[in-house]
């Protein structure tokens, strides 16, 4: 997973593939550029929230200059073959209708707390990716927000403590026990037990 919190990315498109892509890409706390003629309604909200910047116009080359990630995302197969052939070496580029000219691709995503589950089908089908993806959605429900939370404070005390490097790992494969998933008691009582050692 790559970390690009605060790196610019140029959209280029403002429909509704080019709008997935910038929420993916402010989720992950990226600078976004649009570059478009016009935006739909969605878009314009980001843009009127100043979550993303919009330049009304036509892509060019130029529009690429200092962009970390670069998304082609219009509606017309030579628009977006001119910003794959425009991108630098050094430039991460996903190419919504041809992945084979893409340096990245990007999967089906579902995020509870710190969980992320992604799935992909190397193209083969995006849809079964947000089948699959959907399912995912009613197992790993809500409740794995604080579950995280727990495992990651149980795993930041556990690292603190003095204890025999077995034991902690005892514990920490212990709180990945479906018991513990579903149980906000069980996982208060283990704390106490923690604070207590
Ligand atoms: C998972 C998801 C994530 C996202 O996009 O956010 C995603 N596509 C989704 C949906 C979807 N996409 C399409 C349909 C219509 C049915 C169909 O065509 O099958 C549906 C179904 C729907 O919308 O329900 C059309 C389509 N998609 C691609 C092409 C071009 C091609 O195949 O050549 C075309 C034809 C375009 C055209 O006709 O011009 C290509 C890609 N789509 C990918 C991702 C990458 C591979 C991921 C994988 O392997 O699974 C890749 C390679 C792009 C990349 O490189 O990143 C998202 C579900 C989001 C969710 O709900 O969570
Ligand atoms: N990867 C995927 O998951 C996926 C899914 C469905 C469709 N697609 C592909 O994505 C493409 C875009 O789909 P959409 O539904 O967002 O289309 P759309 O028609 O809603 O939006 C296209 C956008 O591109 C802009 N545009 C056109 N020419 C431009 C130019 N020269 N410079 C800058 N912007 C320009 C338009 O102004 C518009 O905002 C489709 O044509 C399809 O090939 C990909």
């Amino acid at each position: 997973m790559l970390n690009i919190k605060g790196r610019p990315a140029v959209v280029v498109g403002g429909g509704k593939i080019a709008c997935r892509r910038t929420i993916g890409l402010l989720k992950a706390g990226a600078k976004v550029t649009v570059i478009s003629p016009d935006i739909q309604e969605q878009m314009n909200d980001l843009w009127n929230e100043n979550r993303v910047d919009w330049v009304q116009k036509k892509f060019e080359a130029d529009d690429l200059h200092g962009a970390f990630i670069v998304i082609a995302a219009t509606n017309s197969k030579e628009v977006n073959l001119s910003v794959a052939e425009n991108a630098g070496v050094n430039q991460l580029v996903n190419i919504v209708d041809e992945p084979e000219l893409s340096t990245f691709h990007v999967p089906a995503t579902l995020t509870r707390g710190d969980l992320t589950i992604s799935v992909a089908t190397g193209g083969a089908s995006p849809t079964l990716s947000r089948i699959i993806r959907s399912e995912l959605e009613e197992k790993y429900d809500n409740s794995y927000v604080g579950y995280l939370d727990f495992l990651a404070t149980v795993r930041g005390k556990l690292k603190q403590v003095s204890m025999d490097e077995s034991m902690k790992i005892h514990y920490l494969i212990e709180i990945t026990n479906e018991s513990f998933q579903k149980s906000e008691e069980k996982q208060r009582e283990f704390l106490e037990f923690l604070e207590g050692i």
